[in-house]
C-alpha cells in the first residue's frame, strides 16, 4: 500500500532535553517499527549541548532508558540510528544558527530526498515558543519553496487569555494556522478520541445524551505521584493551568460538543470552539462556592510514604500553588441547560485514574422493591474510563432470580484491549503521525486554546486574590472533605471514588 505521507525532515528543537528521551524520540521509533514514517526521511535533533551525530544518537537511542522498555531491538535500533542527525545551536533564536539549520537542512534534503518538507518540533522552555519561529520566518524556513513547513507547540500554550492570545499572534504572523500544532497528550489518547466514537456512532446514546436524560456529568482525573522533582515547574502552574485548562477541558469538550457535520479537523475543532463558548463563567462570590483548591500533607501513597507538597524540591515553604482541584459547573445551551458537570484532579490521590461517568436520572416512579433507597441513589450510570483498564461500563437495574420483583444492581463491562490483540499506539506517536499526514484535528486550535483560558482565568484571578481558601488533604486519600460539599443539593449522585480490585489480572479498578 502506497504511504500517503510526504517525504520530510523532523525537526526537534530541544532535543538534548527530558520530553524529547521520554517521549518524542520513542514515539518515532514506534512508527519507524510500525512502518508509518514515510520512506524518505530523516530526523534532525536541535539544541545548544555540543553533540556530534554519533553523540547524539547514543544519547537519545542506544543510553535512552526510555527506548528500553520499547521493544528493544539492536538491529532495528541501528537502522533507525542512521535516520538521525544533530545541530548545536548558539541561541534557539539566532539568526546566524537559523541560516545554519537551514544549510542543514539543505544537505539532508538532498541526501534522503525529501525535499523541502518540514516538522518542527518545539519541545523547549515555552519562553522560546515564538521566537524560535520568528528566526525561522527571517530564513524562508516557515515557507519553503516547493515544500511545507510545520510548527508543533508543545504545552503550556500561554499562562493565561492574555499570553495565550500574544502567543497566537506572533505564530500566525509566521506561520499559517493550519499549519500550527498545538499538541495536548490527552487527545492522542485512543479513549479519548472513542468517546467521539461512542457518542456518534451509535443510534442509542445520543437520544439520551442531553438534560432531560442526564443527571450529572463528572470527570475525574486522579494520580498517585507527587511533583517528584518538577517542583519548580508546577509551583507556577497548579492543577488548574496543568490538567484542566488543556486536557480535562477536551475530554469535556469530547463528552458535551454537538455532533459535526463531519468526521474533520474544521467540524469537530468548530464544535469544540462553540463547547466552550457555552461554557458559564465563574466569578468573584461564586469561586469559592464552586472550586474547591487543596494542596497535599504528607502522607502514605501507592507508591510509598510522600512528603508534604510544600516539602518538594524547587517550592517555597508558603506556596498557594494548588494541587488538587474540584469544581462544579455548568453549560448554557439547549443540550446541557440545568446539568452540574463536575472536574476534579490531583496528585498523590489514591489511584491512577481518569475516567467520564455519565449519571441518568431514574425513571419517573419506583415501581419494584430493592430500590428503598431510590429517591437517594441514580443506579444507571455509565463509566467510560479513559485510563487505566480503557473500557467502558454500563450499570443498571436487573431482577433478582426469585419470587417478587427484587431489583440489583448489575454492569455490562467491556474492555478496550479485547477490541485488538496490537498494541495501542502511544498518544505522542499517534499525534506526530497525524502531523506528519498533515492533520490537525486532534491538535487544539488556536481560538479555543485562548476560550478555555477564557473560563478558567477568573478563577485563578480570584486564587490570587485570595477570595478562596486553599485546603489541605493527606497525601493518599481522595481529597478535601470541601469537594464532597460541591454535590450538596444533587440527589442521587457524588464522587465516584473507583476501588483497586485484586479479582483477576484483567480487573484493576473495580464498580
Ligand atoms: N518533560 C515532559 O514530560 C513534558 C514536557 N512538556 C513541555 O515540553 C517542553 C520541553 O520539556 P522538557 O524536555 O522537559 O524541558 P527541558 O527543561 O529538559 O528542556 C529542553 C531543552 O531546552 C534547553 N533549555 C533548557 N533550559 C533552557 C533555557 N533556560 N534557555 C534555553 N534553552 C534551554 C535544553 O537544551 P540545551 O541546553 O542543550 O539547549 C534542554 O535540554 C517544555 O515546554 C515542557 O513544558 C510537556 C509535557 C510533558
Ligand atoms: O500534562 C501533564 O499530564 C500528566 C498526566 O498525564 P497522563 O497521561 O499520565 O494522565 C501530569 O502528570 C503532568 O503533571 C501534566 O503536566
Amino acid at each position: 500500500m502506497a504511504n500517503p505521507i510526504d517525504p520530510h525532515i523532523l525537526i526537534i528543537y530541544g532535543a538534548s532535553g527530558d520530553l524529547a528521551q521520554r517521549k518524542l524520540i520513542p514515539a518515532v521509533f514506534d512508527l519507524y517499527r510500525g512502518g508509518y514514517l514515510p520512506e524518505k526521511f530523516a530526523l534532525l535533533g536541535a539544541s545548544r549541548t555540543d553533540y556530534t551525530d554519533e553523540a547524539f544518537r547514543e544519547k537519545v537511542l542506544f543510553e535512552n532508558e526510555f527506548m528500553q522498555g520499547n521493544g528493544y531491538d539492536e538491529d532495528q535500533l541501528k537502522a533507525f540510528s542512521e535516520l538521525l542527525f544533530y545541530q548545536d545551536l548558539k541561541a534557539y533564536d539566532g539568526v546566524e544558527d537559523a541560516k545554519k539549520l537551514k544549510a542543514k537542512l539543505e544537505d539532508l534534503g538532498e541526501q534522503f530526498e525529501t525535499g523541502s518538507n518540514y516538522i518542527f518540533y518545539l519541545s523547549t522552555p515555552p519562553k522560546l515558543y515564538s521566537s524560535i519561529p520568528k528566526a525561522l520566518a527571517e530564513v524562508g524556513l516557515n515557507k519553503p519553496e516547493n515544500g511545507w513547513s510545520r510548527l508543533v507547540v508543545e504545552k503550556p500554550f500561554g499562562y493565561d487569555e492574555k499570553s495565550a492570545k500574544q502567543l497566537n499572534e506572533e505564530l500566525q504572523s509566521v506561520f499559517r494556522e493550519n499549519d500550527i500544532y498545538r499538541i495536548d497528550h490527552y487527545l492522542g489518547k485512543e479513549t479519548v478520541q472513542n468517546l467521539l466514537v461512542t457518542r456518534f456512532a451509535n443510534g442509542f446514546f445520543e437520544p439520551l445524551w442531553n438534560r432531560n436524560y442526564i443527571q450529572s456529568v463528572q470527570i475525574t482525573a486522579a494520580e498517585t505521584v507527587g511533583v517528584g522533582s518538577r517542583g519548580g515547574y508546577y509551583d507556577e502552574s497548579g492543577a488548574l493551568r496543568d490538567m484542566i485548562q488543556n486536557h480535562l477541558l477536551q475530554v469535556l469538550a469530547h463528552v458535551a460538543m454537538e455532533p459535526p457535520i463531519r468526521a474533520d479537523a474544521y467540524s469537530i475543532r468548530g464544535e469544540k470552539m462553540k463547547l466552550f463558548q457555552s461554557l458559564r463563567a465563574i466569578t468573584g462570590e461564586q469561586v469559592a462556592q464552586q472550586v474547591v483548591r487543596a494542596q497535599y500533607d504528607a502522607g502514605d501513597t501507592k507508591d510509598g510514604h510522600v512528603e508534604g507538597y510544600r516539602e518538594a524540591e524547587g517550592v517555597p515553604d508558603d506556596s498557594m500553588t494548588e494541587t488538587y482541584v474540584a469544581m462544579k459547573f455548568f453549560i448554557d445551551n439547549w443540550r446541557w441547560a440545568g446539568v452540574p458537570f463536575f472536574i476534579r484532579t490531583g496528585k498523590c490521590l489514591p489511584l491512577k485514574v481518569t475516567e467520564v461517568v455519565i449519571t441518568f436520572k431514574n425513571p419517573p416512579q419506583a415501581l419494584f422493591s430493592g430500590y428503598d433507597d431510590y429517591a437517594l441513589k441514580c443506579d444507571n450510570q455509565l463509566i467510560m474510563r479513559i485510563q487505566p483498564d480503557e473500557g467502558m461500563a454500563l450499570e443498571f437495574g436487573m431482577k433478582v432470580p426469585g419470587e417478587g420483583f427484587r431489583v440489583k444492581n448489575v454492569d455490562m463491562d467491556f474492555f478496550y484491549r479485547d477490541l485488538t490483540t496490537k498494541d495501542v499506539p502511544e498518544s505522542y506517536s499517534r499525534l506526530l503521525l497525524d502531523c506528519m499526514k498533515g492533520d490537525p484535528t486532534l491538535y487544539a486550535r488556536g481560538d479555543s486554546v485562548e476560550q478555555a483560558w477564557a473560563f478558567v482565568d477568573p478563577i485563578l484571578q480570584a486564587w490570587e486574590k485570595n477570595e478562596a481558601p486553599l485546603a489541605r488533604y493527606t497525601a493518599g486519600t481522595w481529597g478535601p472533605e470541601e469537594a464532597d460539599r460541591l454535590w450538596d443539593g444533587i440527589t442521587g449522585a457524588s464522587w465516584r471514588n473507583p476501588a483497586e480490585s485484586l479479582i483477576d489480572d484483567k480487573h484493576y479498578t473495580k464498580l
